[in-house]
């Protein structure tokens, strides 16, 4: 089912806030939604990994990457894990890597954009914490719609 963010958004609008943050398409579901799980990291994708290992059940994963563009959180490998293990999305407010790989996976995929550089393995960060970005508060368990228009995602 595709679900159109303006209409949504016309239709629920006071319920819904929608992300500023101009994120670029790189997955070949250009539309897609789900519960939203959260994952906050600092050009270290060790975490983020170990999220995307759990069954996704159609849930989209919003990291937080503190709008850093020196590593790249993500790439093919971990993008193909979390299709194979059905997350709907990943939305990254940070880089990825192996674009072009990326737009063959059948996996949402938002982020800031692209470093060919990867990012540390120590494993620091947090997860199913709030997180914050585009003046939006992305609450684990809340709702976010995304399409070629944007990020909507529902109140705590
Ligand atoms: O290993 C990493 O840091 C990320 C990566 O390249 C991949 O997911 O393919």
């Amino acid at each position: 089912m595709t679900i159109i963010t303006a209409d949504l958004y016309d239709e629920h609008g006071d319920d819904l806030q929608s992300c500023e943050l101009q994120l670029r398409q790189f997955g070949r579901r250009t539309a897609f939604h789900g519960d939203v799980t959260t994952v906050r990291c600092h050009e270290d994708n060790v975490l983020l990994k170990s999220v995307l290992t759990e069954p996704g059940e159609g849930r989209v994963l919003v990291v937080d990457g503190g709008g850093s563009l020196r590593a790249a959180l993500m790439g093919d490998l971990i993008a193909t894990l979390a299709a194979d293990n059905h997350w709907a999305g990943v939305v990254i407010n940070g880089a990825v890597r192996d674009t072009v790989a990326l737009r063959t996976i059948d996996l949402g995929i938002k982020a800031l954009g692209s470093n060919p550089r990867k990012s540390r393995k120590e494993g620091l960060g947090d997860r199913d914490v709030p997180v914050s970005f585009g003046g939006v508060t992305f609450h684990p368990g809340t709702r976010l719609f995304s399409d070629d228009d944007g990020i909507l995602v529902t109140r705590a």
